[in-house]
């Protein structure tokens, strides 16, 4: 049997030239802005200009490109690999980024070229959001109109693989800190309040993750907080800045762990490495270590392949 499995991303800009396309493209998905289209659209093409300085200077100092594309693709050969073992069927992983190529269009043709008998949509974020997940699978279905029978990932935020994976690389961290106070920051990305209070339920799916992995720390000084603010709107906190300084301000070293994020990118990259260390540096935080996301870890990309194979075992025996 054929099997296409459909990674979601967001995807990123692979050149400066595609910066403002690409913000472009973000801006204009209803999911992200809620207005008719008539009103969102031209609001895209004004906010996209006015954003583009800055994102440039982001993506300047990462070599002038996001490196997601790569990652995600290391990721879909790993889960090939992994879903190869002991059976003959083929499967092959599909990347598919919403705002940036391989975009729907171009990856629905790809998949309809390799006619599969079976497709799995499976987005790389843990936690669902009408922003992210939902975004994504309405572009799918807008263009796919395959009659092959499709199941549907939603989210993982407690995915036994997952968690271990990021229990693991977190205990990495915590050592690299050593035995001197510090605190574990969860760092998920930030969505505006009236997205979670419309019902949203990834705000509660990121406090399940972060208690799935500090429940097998041992007792760490832990805590959750939002990244990556854009816009004028009132966004969810506690914000990650404020957490840094209150670290800085208790004199604890900051184990900061990005655990809505599953590979490498701006908001890693820049926002983590670059910009939130310096801010912890001013803010007297003794020590700051990055946790690495999860990318290709073997027990992330088994847990991902259990997903896979339980979405496709709901309704038949794939063995
Ligand atoms: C303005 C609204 C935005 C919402 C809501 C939002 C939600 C959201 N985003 C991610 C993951 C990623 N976002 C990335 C970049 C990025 N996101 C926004 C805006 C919103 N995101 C912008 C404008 C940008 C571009 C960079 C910048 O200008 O700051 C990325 C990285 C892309 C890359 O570099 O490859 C990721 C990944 C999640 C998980 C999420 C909601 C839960
Ligand atoms: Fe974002
Ligand atoms: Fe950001």
């Amino acid at each position: 049997m054929k099997i296409a499995i459909i990674l979601f991303n967001l995807g990123g800009p692979d050149s400066l030239e595609a910066v403002q396309p690409f913000l472009r493209n973000l801006f204009s998905d209803p999911a992200i802005i809620t207005l008719p289209s008539w009103l969102r659209l031209p609001l895209a093409h004004f906010i996209s200009k006015r954003r583009a300085p800055k994102a440039l200077g982001i993506y300047e100092q990462i070599g002038g490109g996001s490196p997601i594309l790569g990652q995600t693709e290391a990721q879909a050969r790993a889960l090939e690999e992994a879903l190869s073992q002991g059976n003959h069927h083929e499967w092959r992983g599909y990347v598919c980024m919403r705002y940036w190529h391989p975009l729907t269009d171009a990856v629905v043709k790809s998949v309809a070229r390799f006619a599969p008998d079976r497709i799995v949509l499976l987005p790389l974020y843990p936690q669902f959001s009408t922003t992210t997940t939902a975004s994504s699978f309405r572009a799918w279905h807008k263009v796919a109109h395959f009659k092959t029978p499709t199941r549907t990932v939603e989210s993982y935020p407690v995915e036994p693989g997952f968690i271990a994976a990021s229990v693991e690389l977190v205990k990495q961290g915590l050592s690299e800190v050593g035995a001197a106070p510090r605190r574990v920051l969860f760092s998920a990305h930030g969505l505006p309040e009236k997205v979670i209070k419309a019902g949203d339920p990834y705000q509660r799916q990121v406090e399940q993750t972060a208690e799935a992995i500090a429940s097998q720390l041992g007792g760490v000084d832990w805590t959750v907080c939002y990244q990556s603010r854009v816009g004028p709107l009132k966004w969810i906190g506690p914000s990650t800045d404020a957490e840094i300084a209150r670290a800085g301000a208790d004199k604890v070293g900051v184990v900061l762990y990005p655990l809505s994020f599953v590979s490498e990118h701006s908001e890693t990259l820049v926002e983590l490495d670059i910009e939130y260390r310096h801010l912890a540096d001013k803010a007297g935080v003794p020590k700051y270590v990055r946790v690495p996301t999860v990318g290709t870890h073997p027990q992330f990309i088994a847990g991902l392949a259990n997903l896979v194979r339980a979405a496709l075992a709901e309704h038949e025996e794939m063995a």
